[in-house]
């Protein structure tokens, strides 16, 4: 498995001639270490500690498990989620994570409509692989990942080639997954038992507004 801890690095997606197509050797990402400082990590981990987060419950194969974490969505008006088959309502935004909108927005113009916020608790709450390719994600647009709390590590798995990738995010990391990255890629944040540490990350998505109708 490959690994990657530079301070920012950008793996450009690259192009197979001998194929005559597009192929994505490298996941078209960028990571930015230390995006957030110290007292904005401070001020966006007290925010969270009011966050209404909740265990949703999903259907893998007929059988209703709790998800291994818990999470919560924010977006604006009409940017409702449908993601494992559950719908949920976006709340308004919070102060702290809309200022961090705004960040990304300027920063890196990184529009975004909502964002999932995902809390683990310690190292058994986890996040098993898939890619965030809902059919409400507007097309063309990157998925910005931001990490306060326990430094995870983050694999990244090719749909096809299985090849892997991982990437340890780190309190006030910033991830940025561009597009295509979701149709080629999934990823998952893997159990750590030792941990004892809990964990939040931000990614704030750009939704096609009223998807699901008003
Ligand atoms: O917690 C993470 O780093 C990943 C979260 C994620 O993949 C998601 O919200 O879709
Ligand atoms: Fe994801």
């Amino acid at each position: 498995m490959q690994n990657i801890s530079s301070q920012a690095e950008l793996l450009a997606h690259d192009c197979n001639p001998a194929q005559g197509k597009t192929s994505y050797l490298q996941p078209p990402m960028l990571l930015v270490r230390a995006f957030l400082n110290q007292a904005q990590q401070q001020a966006l981990w007290a925010e969270a500690q009011q966050y209404p987060l909740q265990k949703p419950t999903v259907e893998v194969f007929g059988k209703s498990h709790p998800i291994p974490r818990t999470q919560v969505w924010f977006g604006d008006p009409g940017c409702d989620y449908l993601y494992s088959g559950l719908m949920v309502k976006a709340l308004p935004w919070p102060k702290y994570c809309e200022r961090l909108r705004h960040k990304l927005l300027r920063e890196f113009q990184l529009p975004s409509n909502g964002v999932l916020v995902n809390h683990y608790a310690d190292g058994r709450d986890c996040m098993g692989w898939h890619s965030d390719d809902e059919p409400e994600l507007q097309p063309g647009s990157d998925i910005a990942s931001v990490t306060i709390g326990a430094a995870r590590d983050f694999d990244i798995r090719h749909r096809h080639s299985g090849e892997k990738i991982r990437l340890v995010l780190s309190s006030g990391d910033l991830l940025i997954m561009r597009w295509p990255m979701q149709q080629f890629w999934q990823h998952s944040v893997p159990k750590r038992l030792t941990l004892r540490q809990p964990r939040l990350n931000f990614t704030f998505r750009q939704l096609i507004p009223f998807f699901h109708g008003d």
